[in-house]
């Protein structure tokens, strides 16, 4: 069913978001995809712009005319400061502004594991416990989280926060067998948080239906996710080519995994 006019996705030539192309397709008559780097097959419901996230001219006429924003474009790993300065921090303010301005009334927006990355597997946390970034990256999807709760409080933009966990076609590593979210689990979350008749600040906490459940999503539940696929299938394989880790080790300690043991961009002489 169509529920919007037309609705933008931000970073629409990335790895999640091929997928929002396909899997959101369906919801809007029109559907404004942009990327710093050219989009390849355009469908005809599709506008495609190409887009730097760090100009604000260019995101104020990106943002006009829609109804919701889907806003995955970004580094999505650890990289240097200033790149996290330009697209994620001032990149994602742009998106609100443009929201502001232009009266979209929605964002989703790709948050990430690496928000809360310092929490011990045995904290569940919820929405509602303290940020531990674990990275320069982790910090901006704090600051983004926090930005949507003044765009809420302040001018009600309603948004999705979406610490989404491991987003792969299939698990790609022990730690994924508990924090795996398929691309379909993805898409629907997204699509979840598109029609749901209220989200208000919402933050969401992406993974599927995995045997381990180490956060507690359950303040997200007025969206009503529930999700279809479990790393549970792929566990024995991926135990039979793999070491069992050292729990010690703080890529399996913390949610944040291996990003909890990286050095920092400063000391690599970036
Ligand atoms: C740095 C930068 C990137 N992009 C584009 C380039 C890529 O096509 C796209 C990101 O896709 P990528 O495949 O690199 O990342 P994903 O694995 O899909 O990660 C997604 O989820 C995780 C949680 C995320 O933090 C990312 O922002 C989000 O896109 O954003 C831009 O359009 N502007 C920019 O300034």
């Amino acid at each position: 069913m169509t529920h919007f006019n037309r609705i933008l996705i931000t970073g629409a030539a990335g790895r999640l978001g091929i997928e929002l192309r396909k899997g959101l397709a369906h919801l809007a008559t029109h559907v404004r995809i942009s990327d710093r780097v050219e989009l390849a097959d355009v469908q005809p419901n599709e506008e495609a712009v190409v887009c730097e996230l760090g100009d604000y001219e260019a995101v104020m006429v990106l943002t006009k005319d829609v109804d919701a924003i889907v806003h995955f474009g970004g580094a999505p790993l650890e990289v240097e400061f200033e790149t996290i300065l330009d697209s994620n921090i001032r990149g994602s303010y742009h998106i609100y502004e443009g929201a502001r301005k232009n009266g979209a009334k929605r964002v989703i927006y790709a948050s990430s594991v690496h928000a809360i990355g310092y929490h011990e597997m045995e904290a569940h946390i919820d929405a509602d416990s303290p940020v531990r970034p674990d990275s320069l990256y982790g910090v901006s999807k704090n600051f983004v989280e926090n930005l949507s709760r003044l765009y809420w409080d302040k001018f009600g933009i309603e948004s999705l926060c979406l610490r989404i966990f491991s987003s792969f076609p299939e698990p790609a590593d022990r730690r994924m067998l508990w924090s795996w979210l398929s691309f379909a689990d993805c898409v629907q979350y997204v699509e979840r948080a598109l029609v749901a008749p209220r989200l208000g600040h919402t933050i969401g906490h992406g993974l599927s239906d995995n045997r381990l459940k180490v956060v507690d999503d359950s303040k997200a539940g007025h969206i009503g996710f529930h999700p279809k696929d479990s790393a549970e299938p792929f566990r024995d394989a991926m135990e039979a080519k793999t070491d069992a880790p050292d729990p010690n080790a703080a890529s399996v300690k913390y949610i944040g995994g291996w990003f909890c043991e990286l050095g920092h961009p400063d000391d690599e002489g970036k």
